[in-house]
């Protein structure tokens, strides 16, 4: 389209924006898409004024409005810009040429009934584009990710009577071997199926500003999203769906329920967060008012279950980036987890479209009442977010109790409890990156501990057992069906002995200097000595569990993203679904107690297309059980798990020992004073706990006579209490020696002397080690993990 002047001098300003402003009219791709002319199909190209240009009617009150003059349309022009000047020419298209295959970013002017639509959404139907080198547009040349030329399908057979399968499509060979990324690589180009959105109408806003370094949506094109929402993913700089997003969008705008695993890092969050958003704008609920009365409450639109705390917020964030920027009002997302005022959340739903929410404070507030059951009733999604560990863990009965309350027809009464047998107005989305096995034997109340893998069959029958899907086969999208692991990972393991755990952390944090590192515990007295373990060594930790106070929670995981190179020891509460960027480094402390556990902490590095390395550090006796558990997450296919046929091995990683043995007084000071601050606050905290007992009970307390008495008691845990008396006893003079000990010694280079193999200059300068400016070659070899001596990381 395109419109012509009076010429009564525009201001040459303003005459060049008008015409950047019609010439991005004319053509909305051609100010983001490279486009590169398609051979043998253009037509001669000529001057845009010898194009066949239809004048267009016009409403009156736009008559002579500001130099206005009129517009004028073209239909049918092929627009091609030269990639090295930028140039743009018109090439008018024989449409008897016109091919299917026409690739995304080759452009043409759109036609009359796709001018720029407002806030339209189209819901995509029927099934995507699966065969693979048979789509359309596709290059032909479409591979499974296994490399065999083959059609990919995904899940169970239909005959088997439980999900029905979304095939996967999969770039091609040469894409595999090119891309570092399975998970984040782009897709084939998929052709444009009919009707089809232009995917850059909303870039077309005038509000968009030619010099903005938005991105090029073209490959999303063909999930016929709204331009709200292509405009928000230019912004985040999102050029292409990732392959969960890919698939298992168009399943849900379909209005399928939806079951999607894909691996850590991998987007899913998108995947069902875009089509939620979608729907939102989508509906008249956007412009409903809200009321404060509950019985004239709107539903909520969407109820998205996280197994923590920390992920529900961040999910609340991620979905609120996708509104950043947004002209229309977004939906109104609430989060209800633990730790914050109960009230405020409350209030909070009453004009919620989008509730997120861990299933203890959710049921909280759900079953207090104020008719909330019955605006829960009415959510229009519900999504299960690593729904495994939901499912099974700690938070199962809480989850159980959620969905037998969604799924009642009676009110908050509760005294009738039949299921809505016919529940067609709710779509479930379920996403994990690992379904485990155990989830079963705890739902039949087995309570075994475990976590190997589930296949594919065993999670989907116990979820479609528990969860109403409203379709009796819902869509299983599993886009990474050989590995469990991202494949920019490193993984290997690191042997010293049981009680040298401490040193060999310090020691492999040293090897990776300022690397944002997230270490993790299977305990939280772990975490409590182990922060200031590290801090007292001069490390950057920070510590994060579950008995911390919310706010103190929120604010460590804020410093571990703000601030680079920063520790956090963990507890497991930080190993599913966290995305903080730029995390390079994991270290198991203690071993994860199951193969998913492993999966998901690995998973905090090596994120989208970014690299990172996961290190066990193990005991001698842990390492056969380690090899056991890594092998059966790199099992090549389920069957191979189950059997345990695996044949990965995981490698141990050699280290410096002679450097590591030098580093043992300073970790020795280091343990030693934080167990004194940990003795010293434990005891306070008793001693308040027992006064405060005796006050209660009018008896004298006196700790030492208590503590006498209780001396050779002997039994589980005196040996520990000793220690903790002795830690306790020591005076300040003894341990402001020690601190200054230390202190002496994180100042000294550390003295490695003379190396057959790792010839140094003369000993390791940790404090420049700390600070990254480390050089040489005495860092010993650990391979495959930037450890070699030339490139100490
Ligand atoms: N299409 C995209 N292109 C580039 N980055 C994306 C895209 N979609 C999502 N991301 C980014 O990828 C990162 C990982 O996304 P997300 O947290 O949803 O992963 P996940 O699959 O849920 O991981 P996990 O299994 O660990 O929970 C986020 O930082 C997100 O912003």
């Amino acid at each position: 389209m395109a419109q012509t002047e009076k010429k009564r001098g525009l201001p040459p300003k303003i005459a060049a924006m008008k015409a950047r402003k019609r010439q991005k009219l004319d053509n909305p791709t051609a100010t983001m898409a490279s486009l590169a002319p398609k051979p043998g199909k253009r037509s001669r190209i000529v001057r845009p004024d010898d194009l066949q240009w239809k004048e267009v009617a016009m409403p009156d009150r736009l008559d002579d409005f500001e130099g206005f003059f009129g517009l004028e349309e073209i239909d049918d022009v092929e627009v091609i810009r030269d990639t090295k000047t930028g140039n743009v020419s018109f090439a008018p298209v024989d449409k008897s040429m016109k091919s299917t295959s026409d690739a995304v970013g080759e452009v043409k002017a759109k036609t009359g009934e796709d001018k720029i639509k407002t806030g339209e959404k189209k819901v995509k139907s029927g099934k995507p584009k699966v065969k693979a080198g048979k789509a359309e547009g596709g290059d032909g040349n479409n591979v499974d990710h296994d490399g065999n030329d083959s059609e990919e399908w995904l899940g169970l057979s239909d005959g088997e009577g439980i999900a029905e399968q979304v095939p996967v499509e999969f770039p091609s060979k040469n894409q595999q071997k090119s891309a570092k990324r399975k998970d984040m690589e782009p897709r084939p180009a998929k052709p444009p199926s009919a009707p089809q959105r232009n995917a850059f109408e909303s870039l077309q806003d005038e509000n968009l500003d030619d010099s903005s370094d938005d991105k090029d949506v073209t490959a999303w094109s063909s999930l016929n999203l709204s331009r709200e929402t292509l405009a928000s993913l230019s912004r985040m700089k999102f050029s292409q769906p990732t392959p969960i997003q890919y698939s298992a969008i168009p399943e849900i705008l379909a209005g399928h329920d939806v079951i999607g695993k894909a691996s850590t890092g991998s987007g899913k969050t998108l995947a069902f967060g875009i089509p939620i958003f979608e729907h939102y704008l989508a509906s008249p609920r956007r412009v409903a008012g809200t009321s404060k009365d509950a019985a004239q409450q709107k539903p909520p639109l969407a109820l998205i279950l996280s197994p923590t705390r920390e992920l529900a917020h961040q999910i609340t964030t991620h979905l609120n980036s996708l509104c950043v920027g947004m002209d229309l009002e977004g939906p109104s997302i609430v989060t209800l987890t633990g730790g914050l005022s109960l009230q405020k959340q409350q209030r909070l739903l009453s004009s919620a479209d989008i509730v997120i929410g861990t299933p203890g404070r959710l049921w909280e507030v759900i079953s207090s009442g104020h008719g909330l059951v019955n605006l829960f009733k009415q959510i229009q999604f519900l999504v299960v977010d690593e729904a495994d560990r939901l499912l099974s863990e700690g938070h199962f009965k809480e989850v159980e109790e959620i969905l037998n309350v969604l799924e009642r027809e009676d009110d908050e009464g509760g005294s009738e409890v039949q299921p809505i047998s016919d529940n067609k107005q709710r779509q479930t989305l379920i996403f994990s990156a690992t379904f485990q096995k155990s989830l079963q034997q705890k739902l039949a109340g087995k309570g075994k501990k475990g976590g190997d893998i589930m296949d594919q069959q065993e999670s989907m029958e116990y979820l479609l057992k528990k969860l109403n899907f409203r379709e009796e086969k819902p869509k299983f999208i599993d886009v990474n069906p050989i590995s469990q692991m991202t494949s920019g990972l490193q993984e290997g393991m690191i042997e010293c002995g049981s009680t040298e755990k401490d040193l060999y952390l310090y020691a492999l944090i040293l090897y990776h200097p300022k690397n944002r590192t997230l270490i993790f515990t299977n305990s939280i007295s772990a975490v409590r000595r182990l922060t200031p373990f590290l801090q007292n060594l001069g490390l950057p930790a920070l510590g994060l569990h579950s008995q911390m106070a919310q706010k103190a929670r929120l604010r460590s995981i804020e410093r571990f993203t703000a601030q680079p190179g920063s520790i956090l020891v963990a507890t497991d509460v930080a190993a599913r679904g966290l995305d903080i960027p730029g995390v390079q480094l994991i270290l198991h402390y203690h071993l994860p107690r199951a193969a998913d556990t492993y999966v998901h902490r690995s998973g905090r590095t090596a994120r989208g297309d970014a690299s990172g390395s996961s290190i066990l550090i193990c005991a001698p006796e842990e390492v056969a059980g380690v090899r056991r558990l890594v092998a059966k997450v790199h099992a090549r296919s389920n069957s191979d798990a189950s059997k345990n046929k695996s044949t990965y091995f995981m490698r141990s990683l050699d280290i410096d020992r002679r450097l590591v043995a030098r580093l043992k007084r300073r970790a020795v000071l280091a343990k030693t004073l934080a167990d004194i601050t940990i003795a010293k606050e434990k005891h306070n905290t008793e001693d308040d706990w027992l006064r405060n007992a005796a006050e209660e009970l009018g008896v004298d307390y006196d700790s030492e006579e208590f503590e006498a008495n209780a001396k050779g008691r002997g039994g589980r845990g005196s040996g520990r209490k000793k220690k903790e008396r002795e830690a306790r006893a020591m005076s300040k003079g003894e341990i402001h020696s020690l601190k200054a000990e230390l202190k002496g010694l994180l100042s000294q280079r550390v003295n490695v002397g003379v190396s057959e193999k790792y010839l140094t200059s003369g000993g390791v300068d940790v404090d420049a080690l700390l600070k990254g400016e480390a050089k040489g070659d005495f860092l010993g070899r650990v391979e495959g993990l930037g450890f070699e001596p030339n490139n100490p990381v």
